[in-house]
Formats: structure tokens, sequence, C-alpha cells
């Protein structure tokens, strides 16, 4: 049985606990949230999950395995020394490697432990068919994102424009994954997968578009290279929790995990 430590307990924490109920393989053993946030976690979980310890850090020991389904500072204020301790780590804050050389330290930091980080596909697919492709020799990648308007609340797409009077789609963002990444970090986690998997950061194309039409989260991805090409476009449910997260993301992070477990992994 693996003890899992699971950072951030919203919209995918929550989700993921209740799927992994009962695991064969699986335990979450500790959720970690910020201090503010203990005394909620706890009574959450006392429905949820009885049993499993609060903390602010991830347990020094007990633990086999963290996922991070927290946000961008989690990286660095856990995923790092989690990592360097020699525990694997699971992440779905995947933008937050648009911040100079965070790529490099996870890298070192898990190359001091003895471990690995994985980075998950998330709300995406062809992950596998992009990283693939990416050997043969890529030309071209291009992302977009396009959510309903409420997606985009609290977020520099509401400088100078009012969502809610929002009657046909709007592009809210054109440019670089990096760029994406970093304006965007609750909503453009996919651009920066995409980008990480194929052409890199800066040399993979991103259109956000908050578009009143669409009750999903639709994510576009087209890619040229030495392979030929493909068109992906994926109309995710949003999770109830969070309108800015699909629901993919959460069994994505689940079927990590239990690849985890498993002796047979796909
Ligand atoms: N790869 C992908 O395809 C996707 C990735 N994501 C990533 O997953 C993250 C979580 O998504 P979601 O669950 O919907 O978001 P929520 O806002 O619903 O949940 C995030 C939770 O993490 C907690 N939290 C925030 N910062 C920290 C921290 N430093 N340490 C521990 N806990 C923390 C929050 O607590 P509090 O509320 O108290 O701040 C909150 O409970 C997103 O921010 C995004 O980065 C999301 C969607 C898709
Ligand atoms: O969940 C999604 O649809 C995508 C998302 O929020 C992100 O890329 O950060």
């Amino acid at each position: 049985m693996l003890r899992v430590a699971l950072i951030g307990c919203g919209a995918i924490g929550s989700s993921v606990i209740e799927l992994l109920k009962g695991d064969a393989g699986l335990a979450v053993v500790a959720v970690v949230t910020p201090a503010e946030g203990v005394a909620a976690a706890q009574a959450a979980l006392q429905k949820l999950a009885p049993g499993v310890q609060v903390c602010t850090g991830v347990p020094e020991s007990g633990v086999d395995l963290v996922v991070e389904t927290a946000g961008h500072a989690a990286i660095e204020e856990h995923v790092l020394p989690a990592l360097r301790r020699g525990t694997p780590c699971v992440v779905a804050s995947v933008g937050a490697l648009s911040a100079p050389g965070l790529a490099e330290k996870l890298e070192i930091a898990a190359i001091t432990g003895g471990t690995q980080v994985q980075l998950i596909a998330g709300a995406i697919g062809a992950i596998d068919a992009l990283a693939a492709a990416r050997i043969g020799g890529l030309d071209s990648v291009r992302y977009t994102g396009r959510k309903p308007p409420r997606a985009w609340k609290g977020t520099p797409a509401e400088q100078g424009r009012d969502l809610d009077a929002l009657t046909a789609e709007c592009v809210i963002f054109e440019g670089s994954a990096r760029e994406a990444a970093a304006l965007y970090p609750k909503n453009a986690n996919v651009a920066a997968t995409v980008s990480l998997a194929g052409l890199g950061l800066d040399r993979t194309l991103v259109r956000l578009i908050a578009d009143p039409t669409v009750a999903e989260n639709v994510h576009t991805v087209e890619a040229e290279g030495a392979f030929g090409s493909f068109e992906l476009s994926m109309r995710n449910k949003p999770l109830a929790a969070n309108p800015k997260t699909s629901a993919l993301t959460v069994y994505s992070a689940v079927r990590a995990l239990r690849n985890r477990a498993a002796a047979l992994a796909i």
C-alpha cells in the first residue's frame, strides 16, 4: 500500500480523496494546506476521510508518494523539499514551470533525492503523441483554451472588460505558453504542459478565449512535424467546485497515482 500525501484539498484534491477511498494500492494519509486552512480541512475531512492527518508541510516520514493539487506556489514550498528528501512527486500545477529556473530546480531536487517528479497531463490529451512526435522533430504547436466567461473571473481577463456582458467569443490572450502560464496560473497549466511536451514554453503559440456560447472547457491542440500532423479537440466538463478546472484533471491525477501502484501501467 503506497502512502500518499496530498498537497491542496480544494476542487481537485477533495475529488482525488473521494476517488481513492477504499483503493487497494493507495491510501491518502496526509493533506497539506496553508495554516489558515487547517481547521476547515479538518472539518471537511472528518466526513470524507477520517484519520487523514492535516498538516502545513509534507510529513518527513510515513509518506511514499506526494501529489500536488494546490497551485503554483506549492511547488517551491512543498514539492522541492519532498523531492530532496527522496519522495517521488506528482504535479498538477505544471504552469509553475514557466517561472525562470524552476524546471531546473525540480530536476536537481529529484536528482539529489534519487527520485522523480512527474508532471501529469491533467486536462489535456495527446501528451504522449506530442512528446513522441518531438523526437522526430516538430515544426509548429498551437494551443487554444476556450472557457465560459465565469472561468476567467479573478484573472487579468477582467482588465478593461466586463466578462458578464460578453455576447460573443473574446480573445483574452495571444502569446507564448510561458506568458500564458505566468499570467493565468489557474487557467493555463495545459498551455505549459503542451509546450513542455512539444516545442517548449517560448515557441508554443497560445490563444485563450472567453466564450459565452460554451458550457465546457474546450482545449484544442494543433501540431505539425516530421511525424505528420494532428488536431485534438476536447470538451471537458468543469468541476462544480471550480469552473476553471476540468474534471479530467482529477482523473488524470488518480491515473498517475494508480500507475505508481500498479504492476501493469497504462
Ligand atoms: N494540469 C492541469 O491540467 C490543471 C492544473 N490545475 C492546477 O491545480 C491547482 C488546483 O486546482 P483546484 O483544486 O481546482 O483549485 P482550488 O482553488 O479549488 O484548490 C486549491 C487548494 O489548494 C490550497 N492551497 C493553495 N496554496 C497552497 C499551498 N501553498 N500549500 C497547500 N495548499 C495550498 C488552497 O487553499 P486556500 O483556498 O486556503 O488557498 C485550496 O484548498 C490549480 O491552481 C492549478 O495550478 C488546475 C486545473 C488543470
Ligand atoms: O482544467 C482545465 O480545463 C485547464 C486549466 O484549468 C488549466 O490549464 O490550468
